[in-house]
């Protein structure tokens, strides 16, 4: 209940809290590393941990991308650095957080938002197929924890949000990462527990539903045509947004949840406890689209504008979030 209530009051006074209970320097100690930081959801994150005056690093396989992202970033006035690494490969993650550490001193925060998968019913999946997805996912995922911990926080403390996917009830279509991204559920809950005691590290895991993100140029035209018609398969009637994802996760890494460990946090607007709207109720009771606002970003200056404008996703996905954004919030 207490970890509802610390996220409510924090997603209901997001204006207030970003901008003076958490104080734009909030993080200015601290430096955070973001995996898959040069897209989507990963590069929302890293936007605004450095809005919030950490020194973000930015980390993945393809450094054009890392780069544009940290241009972007230091535009804005932020401190963002980029390195390559391939999760897969766990002697290069040591490497990797080594050189955060003698670059920048420490590593505070880690953010392991890197990953992906590719939809396969199960029935047509080879072995080699589950096997990428569940080396990618969990072992990459512990590759970057465990680098993390060798490399500083074993020393110094940290703390450590793992991105996985809401898979509550199996993965239909994903056995691959269903199985992989419950077995980094389960691993954060070990390592909350067995690394709390060093230095008070905390690991906790954020579970997106279906989020309007890059993520989704990974699929074919038909997949995307199949989720772009399905975006009233949560209680809210609507898909998540970058943002909103990017938002649970500063609150994870920022002192307002130092006694949470441990958790799996869904912003999946409900779907995991239903699909769609509960019996009785369709779209005819609210024709133009869902009742409840979305979150597209951090309000900067004066006239309110957020400081994400461009998601680089499919334009039947973007549509979607561009009817999203003429709903107005009343929070
Ligand atoms: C309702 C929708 C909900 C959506 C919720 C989730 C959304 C997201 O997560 S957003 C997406 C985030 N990003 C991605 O998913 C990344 C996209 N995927 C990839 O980058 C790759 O597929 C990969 C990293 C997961 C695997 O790439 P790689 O390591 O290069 O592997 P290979 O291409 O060598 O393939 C190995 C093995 O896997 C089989 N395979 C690969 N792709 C497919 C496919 N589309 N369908 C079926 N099987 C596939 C491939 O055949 C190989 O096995 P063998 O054939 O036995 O050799
Ligand atoms: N969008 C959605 O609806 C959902 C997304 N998620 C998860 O959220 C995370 C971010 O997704 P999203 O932003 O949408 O998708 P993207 O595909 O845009 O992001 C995936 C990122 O992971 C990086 N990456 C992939 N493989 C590796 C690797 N081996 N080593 C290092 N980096 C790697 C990619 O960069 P590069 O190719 O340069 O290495 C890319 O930046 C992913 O884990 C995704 O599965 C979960 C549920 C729903």
């Amino acid at each position: 209940m207490n970890i509802l209530w610390a996220y409510y009051v924090t997603c209901k006074y997001h204006v207030v809290a970003y901008n003076s209970i958490f104080k734009k320097d909030l993080f200015k100690d601290e430096v955070v590393l973001v995996t898959g930081g040069g897209t989507g959801i990963g590069r929302c994150i890293a936007h605004e941990m450095a809005s919030l005056g950490a020194t973000v690093v930015i980390a993945a396989r393809k450094l054009d991308q890392l780069t544009a992202v940290a241009e972007e970033i230091r535009k804005l006035g932020g401190k963002c650095d980029t390195m390559q690494i391939n999760i897969r490969d766990a002697a290069k993650a040591l490497e990797l957080i080594e050189n955060i550490v003698a670059k920048h001193g420490k590593l505070t925060c880690l953010v392991n938002n890197a990953g992906g998968q590719f939809m396969s019913p199960a029935s047509m999946l080879s072995t080699k197929g589950f096997a990428t997805v569940v080396d990618l996912n969990l072992n990459g995922t512990f590759n970057m924890c465990k680098a993390a911990f060798d490399g500083y926080m074993g020393e110094h403390g940290g703390s450590i949000v793992n991105i996985v996917a809401e898979c509550r009830n199996g993965f239909p279509r994903m056995v691959h990462t269903g199985a992989a991204r419950s077995g980094i559920i389960n691993m954060t809950k070990t390592l909350a527990v067995e690394w709390g005691p060093f230095n008070g590290i905390r690991v906790n895991c954020v579970a997106p539903g279906t989020i309007v993100s890059s993520g989704m140029k990974n699929y074919p035209d038909n997949v995307v045509d199949m989720i772009a018609g399905n975006d009233w398969l949560s209680p809210t009637g609507r898909f998540g947004t970058e943002s909103e994802i990017a938002a649970s996760v500063v609150f994870l890494l920022s002192p307002a949840a130092a006694y949470i460990n441990g958790v799996n946090l869904a912003v999946d607007g409900g779907s995991s406890l239903s699909k769609g709207f509960p019996e009785g109720q369709d779209l005819a009771f609210n024709p133009e689209g869902s009742l409840m606002p979305a979150y597209v970003g951090w309000p900067e200056g004066k006239d309110n504008v957020h400081n994400l404008k461009h998601v680089d996703a499919p334009q039947k996905i973007n549509d979607l979030l561009n009817k999203y954004k003429k709903k107005k919030s009343k929070l």
